[in-house]
């Protein structure tokens, strides 16, 4: 104590008194007080700056177009872009057939007219699509769905001979068998309990196993279809337009990403078996079949060497692509023939008739072919309800869309289908199901090709739009010669949700038996 008391006597008397030029404790307090101050008032100044510039960048390039004048600091629009709705779309869309917003900094230009949804698609040179934001890590940057221009013209080529007529001809077979295996266990479900279920997960199931048969066929073990199928549906939440962008320990895309190497892990398994099963062979059972087939042909000009892990990420491309926008379409199939009997009775009297009398007579491509009115209502259930609203895609450079706006370099920019599917001038009624509407080849639908998007335009248009049209009718097809399925209406039946793509807010709730045949 008492030396503490001395050398604090010591330290401060002669600083104040005989050395005030020491200036020992109480300046030195004042100047980190200053110093902090300036610190405070410098770090104010350049957030605000920040704020300024931000709000400045997005006005500078917003333009004249519709869309918020200012747009909220740091985030943007990102609290609208994780739950969003179709009214929110909708009311974007009709804010102006070219509007703006922000999210995270980056600045979307959403187009809601034909005219510039198709320009979007059909401009390689300014545009290309950039999927959503989670894409790129799901799927790996090296996959081929991220390649541009002629690169991607040219690998895509290579892929063509998977969705031939004859490849689509045995899909068949296998579709019709994972089918009907399904309509068995859920007429046993519901034999145990017949009151109304969901049939969301239900359909995704037998859509997954479908998926898995065609592509990779008995080269996948059931177990890998199984925890593909349970894993699933964590990348089907990390789908949003802009995701949180640190993908850490229990985000969306951190678990969408474990999903990902699970299924990887079996596609992988299931190339290198098929790479063995045609050297020593056999011949072609699934997609990844005919795909060796076609590059052991000595006649094949193409590339012919692939790795396992680069096929295995094209099947996997395709279980992106196909999983979400197949169970939409065929959710909504089942939704909608529930709730227009008067067409379930014209496709089950077609089916009758395609089959030659025998109900239980499994679907070929002929049969498919012949199947007009099914074909018509597959194409206008899509219409209605399209999967996919909108692809994102992104300016590679500057892009001078219309006469009095250019997208600037590096923002995203988003064509809207919806909107080209509901033109009432092309479709009238667009909000009604009329599958008559693609039966009359001189009807303003069949002669206004290019306001079908449904599949979108150009250079990346969908590679598997036949497959899975003719899986949609298919299942359809046979659920209306093997079920009855009556739709227990909600509040929230005729409500979309939108999880990737749309979905009836309720899961669509069927009671399902078994159709006696008369
Ligand atoms: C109802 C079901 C489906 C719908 C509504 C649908 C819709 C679409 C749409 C809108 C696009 C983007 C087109 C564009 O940017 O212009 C697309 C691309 C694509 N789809 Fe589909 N699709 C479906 C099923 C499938 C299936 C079954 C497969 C594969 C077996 C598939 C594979 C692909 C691939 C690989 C792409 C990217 C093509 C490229 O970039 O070149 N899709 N699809």
């Amino acid at each position: 104590m008492a030396s503490f008391k001395d050398h604090s006597s010591q330290a401060s008397m002669p600083s104040y008194t005989s050395q005030p030029s020491y200036n020992i404790p109480i300046p030195s307090l004042f100047s980190a007080a200053a110093g902090s101050a300036t610190w405070l008032y410098t770090t104010l100044a350049i957030v605000a700056s920040l704020l300024i510039l931000e709000q400045s960048v997005y006005r500078y390039k917003k333009r004249h177009l519709p869309g918020a004048t200012w747009t909220i600091p740091v985030i943007g629009k990102f609290a609208d872009s994780m739950k969003p709705t179709m009214e929110g779309y909708m009311k974007q869309w009709n804010s102006g057939a070219l509007s703006a917003i922000s999210v995270f900094n980056i600045f979307i230009v959403m187009a809601s007219t034909n005219e510039f949804a198709r320009k979007i698609l059909n401009s390689p040179n300014h545009a290309e699509p950039c999927l959503v934001h989670s894409a790129k890590a799901i799927l790996s940057p090296d996959n081929w769905v991220f390649l541009t221009g002629k690169t991607h013209v040219e690998y895509r080529r290579g892929l063509n001979g998977l969705f031939t007529r004859r490849a689509l001809s045995m899909y068949v077979q296998l579709q019709n068998v994972i089918t009907r295996k399904h309509f068995a266990v859920w007429l046993e479900d519901a034999k145990k309990d017949p009151s109304a279920k969901e049939i969301m997960m239900t359909a995704r199931n037998l859509n997954m196993e479908t998926s898995l048969k065609v592509f990779c066929g008995n080269h996948l073990p059931d177990q890998a279809t199984y925890e593909i199928s349970e894993k699933y549906w964590n990348i089907t939440l990390a789908l949003e337009l802009v995701n949180f962008p640190f993908a850490f320990p229990g985000t969306k895309v951190y678990k969408a990403k474990q999903a990902s190497k699970a299924a990887m892990k079996w596609l992988e398994l299931a190339v290198s078996r098929s790479r063995v099963a045609v050297a020593n062979g056999v011949e072609p059972e699934c997609m990844l079949d005919e795909w060796f087939k076609i590059l052991n042909d000595p006649t094949y000009k193409g590339r012919k060497e692939f790795t396992d892990r680069e096929m295995a990420m094209v099947i996997f491309s395709f279980l992106f692509a196909s999983q979400d926008a197949m169970s939409s379409g065929l959710i909504y199939g089942f939704q909608h023939l529930a709730d227009h009997p008067d067409i379930l009775a014209k496709i089950r009297e077609e089916q009758l008739r395609v089959r030659g009398g025998d109900p239980d007579k499994p679907l070929t491509m002929e049969m498919l072919d012949a199947s007009t009115y099914l074909m018509a209502f597959v194409k206008e259930t899509l219409r209605v309800k399209p999967p996919v609203t909108m692809v994102p895609y992104k300016t590679t450079k500057a892009f001078p869309i219309s006469d009095d706006y250019t997208v600037p370099s590096n923002s995203m920019v988003i064509p809207s289908f919806y909107m080209s599917l509901h033109d009432p001038e092309v479709y009238p009624q667009p909000d009604e199901l009329q599958p008559e509407r693609w039966l009359d080849p001189e009807g303003s639908a069949n002669k206004n090709p290019r306001n079908y998007l449904v599949f979108g335009s150009g250079p990346h248009r969908c590679i598997g739009l036949e497959y899975a049209m003719s899986n949609i009718a298919l299942v359809l097809a046979d659920a209306s010669m093997m079920l009855e399925w009556e739709h227990e209406l909600t509040p929230e039946s005729d409500k979309v949700q939108i999880i990737a793509t749309l979905f009836p807010q309720d899961g669509c709730k069927l009671k399902l038996r078994p159709r006696q045949h008369v």
